[in-house]
């Protein structure tokens, strides 16, 4: 599904004015892309991933996935789409300490009202695919920062969904972890043909993108050679 953000600007309250942390930045991301966005600290990089999310509402712009624009619909709808097309890997998206690497995903089927049966399957696939099917019956504490990652990456798939919003995947990481963090990226982005949207400040890991938009002050640029 291709993933559209049109003219969006988002402002908070700052004072008696107002802070713009999203200046008319406009996007398209395709299926089966990886596009990374990079910036400095404070240059509005959450702040798109969150209305990407739907889970803030700009000021004004349009997020269209799949040629649907998501404002026209209700709240309700607003969140089916979320929870069911929109995978979520955000910084603040914390393991569980007292749940198992497979109880982690288990549960998002679980809250989605899915059986457990398949759920568990399916848990076991994804844990497969990000490698980590031996280490499924772990705690977040007796896993590696690396494997803990691996871990939100296959939870935001559990869903199945088409978009994947990834928020930062590689800071608390050394620059070889990052890396095989991004290779994982990269190969399920095509694999599964998803749209992938990630949020860096690690230059060194871009070349495995397919397009690199830059934003500075809340306005973005699309980088060349990309
Ligand atoms: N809830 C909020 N209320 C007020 N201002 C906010 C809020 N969230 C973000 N901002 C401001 O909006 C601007 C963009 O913030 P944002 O978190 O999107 O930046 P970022 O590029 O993700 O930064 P970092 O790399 O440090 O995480 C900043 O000036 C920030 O202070």
């Amino acid at each position: 599904m291709t993933l559209q953000l049109e003219d969006i600007t988002l402002t908070f309250p700052d004072g008696d004015r107002r802070l713009t942390a999203l200046d008319n930045v406009s996007l398209t991301a395709d299926p089966g892309t990886l596009t990374a966005i990079v910036g400095p600290s404070g240059s509005g990089k959450s702040s798109l991933l969150a209305v990407a999310a739907t889970l803030m509402t700009p000021d004004s712009g349009r997020v269209i996935l799949d040629g649907e624009d998501l404002a026209s619909l209700s709240r309700k709808d607003t969140a089916r789409v979320r929870r069911e097309k929109i995978g979520i890997v955000f910084q603040s998206s914390n393991l569980l300490a007292s749940l198992t690497a497979l109880e982690q995903l288990v549960v998002i089927a679980h809250l989605a009202g899915k059986p457990l049966g398949p759920a568990r399957k399916r848990a076991l696939d994804l844990l497969d695919a990000v490698g980590l099917v031996e280490h499924s019956h772990r705690r977040p504490n007796q896993l590696s920062g690396g494997q803990r990652q691996r871990v939100t990456i296959a939870r935001g798939l559990m869903n199945d969904p088409s978009v994947l919003l990834v928020d930062e995947p590689t800071s608390a990481l050394d620059s070889e972890r990052g890396q095989a963090i991004l290779d994982l990226l990269r190969s399920l982005t095509t694999e599964r043909a998803l749209t992938t949207v990630m949020v860096t400040h690690n230059r060194d890991l871009l070349a495995d993108a397919d397009r690199v938009t830059e934003i500075v002050d809340g306005k973005t640029t699309q980088l060349a050679n990309w």
